[in-house]
């Protein structure tokens, strides 16, 4: 297996300090590998597959370590680290969210791992694989990242340091959850108390479940009562293994559950472990003692919060008939869908049709839902309402963001 550089890790400073390109499983180590000694000062970044591979090259007394929480890192840095995912889907969602939020990130080449946001001073911008997004929150490489709650989820392992700043950024939607063929033995099985009662599953033959999310996988079905479990991993296209053989049942994501159905497999009721979407998540450690860390964070999440609640509203600018604004009020109240946010505004238009100015028109304007648009525009008509302008909304800032206090309150501030 051909093992990238992870070129980023000297840079960021982190638990590695060097960096190497390419070695095949089985074959000779590389030269730098070979020289560097247990207890040395040497710490080298690799994929976690690289450091089998020198094991079993039998070269190398190689012993692998993993960030851990407490273990922190980097305690003399002075700038504050976001943490972005590197590539996929999480990536462009978060760039394009970023960007929605007038927060663009200007990377110099697209293979720099290194950016900025020049609307954000003093912060450093990190692409990292999202499960390392995680690992470095954790052992305190980067302060706050963007990624899904899946991998939180997995990676996170329940570590208290952890918080979840924003739980629903809205891109990267999808589940997790147990799924199992359609036909043969589970042709009847269709929920994951069945599952665990079927007889075929002992300690000699346990029910074989392939997942990349074995840390969340082996807790929950602990906890739902299935003993004769043997987890498996793979990095992708899990959907493969019961049909190739290599599984009985997978615990994968789904999100519109294609994947499942041209595989032939379902899901089981009572198999979903956990929703999951983008979130915004920070080091504690990091929000309470790194300067700029919680004003950094403050920003974003104003600006996540004013964003995400405009993209679902529009903003609808109507002339109504009345005689009053009381009257036009009135008529608007007793339709469900014009109540805008805290109330529709209505001014007096004043035209001079007569010579003279005159009342005749109230102009409105209130905050439509999307989904409610074409309902509110027919309420709008049959209560006297004409020129009906309908313009998407670019932010909407209400009060303090009820997260913003929350996090206040989880600091103990
Ligand atoms: N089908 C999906 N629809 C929406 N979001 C998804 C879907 N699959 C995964 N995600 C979200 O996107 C994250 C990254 O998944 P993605 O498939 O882009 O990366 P990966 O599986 O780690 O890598 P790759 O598939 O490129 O090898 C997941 O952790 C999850 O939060
Ligand atoms: O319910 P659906 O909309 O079909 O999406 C679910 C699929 O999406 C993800 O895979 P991805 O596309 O990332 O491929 P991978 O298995 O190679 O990671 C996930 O692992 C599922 O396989
Ligand atoms: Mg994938």
């Amino acid at each position: 297996m051909a093992m990238a550089t992870t070129a980023a890790a000297p840079s960021l400073g982190c638990s590695r300090d060097v960096s190497f390109g390419t070695a095949m499983r089985g074959q000779a180590v590389p030269l730098e590998l070979s020289k560097c000694r247990v207890g040395s000062q040497l710490r080298i970044a690799c994929h976690s597959s690289t450091v089998r591979a020198c094991a079993s090259a039998g070269t190398t007394t190689l012993k692998q370590t993993r960030a851990t929480p407490g273990e922190k890192q980097n305690v003399d840095r002075q700038t504050c680290r976001l943490a972005l995912p590197s590539k996929g889907r999480m990536a462009e969602g978060t760039l394009s969210l970023l960007k929605d939020c007038s927060l663009p990130v200007r990377k110099l080449n697209p293979r720099q791992y290194i950016a900025d946001i020049p609307g954000l001073k003093d912060l450093e911008v990190w692409f990292q694989r999202e499960s390392d997004v995680v690992r470095k929150l954790r052992s305190g490489d980067v302060d706050m990242g963007i990624v899904g709650y899946d991998v939180v989820a997995e990676f996170g392992e329940d570590d208290p340091d952890l918080i979840l700043i924003h739980d629903a950024l809205q891109f990267g939607e999808c589940h997790l959850g147990v799924a199992v063929p359609t036909y043969g033995i589970f042709e009847s099985i269709n929920t994951l108390s069945q599952l665990a009662a079927m007889p075929q599953w002992t300690s000699e033959r346990p029910l074989r479940i392939v997942t990349g999310f074995t840390y969340l996988g082996s807790k929950f079905l602990r906890e739902k009562g299935l003993h004769h479990v043997e987890l498996s991993t793979a990095d992708g296209a899990l959907e493969a293994g019961p049909a190739m053989g290599t599984a009985d049942a997978i615990l994968d994501l789904v999100s519109s559950g294609t994947t499942l159905r041209e595989n032939n497999l379902k899901e089981l009721e009572g198999g979903k472990v956990i929703s999951s979407q983008g979130v915004f998540v920070a080091s504690k450690k990091a929000l309470m003692n790194r300067p700029g860390v919680l004003e950094s964070a403050h920003e974003l999440l104003e600006r996540f919060e004013a964003h995400l609640r405009a993209r679902g509203q529009f903003s609808v600018v109507a002339n109504m008939r009345g005689n009053s604004a009381d009257e036009v009020a009135h008529n608007l109240l007793k339709m469900t869908s014009l109540h805008g946010l805290q109330g529709p505004t209505i001014s007096p238009v004043y035209s001079n049709s007569t010579g003279e100015a005159r009342v005749e028109y109230y102009a409105i304007v209130i905050c439509v839902a999307k989904p409610d648009i074409f309902k509110a525009v027919r309420e709008l008509r049959s209560a006297g309402g004409s020129g009906v302008l309908v313009s998407p909304l670019t932010y909407i800032f209400d009060e303090e963001p009820v997260r913003w206090r929350k996090l206040l309150d989880t600091l103990g501030r």
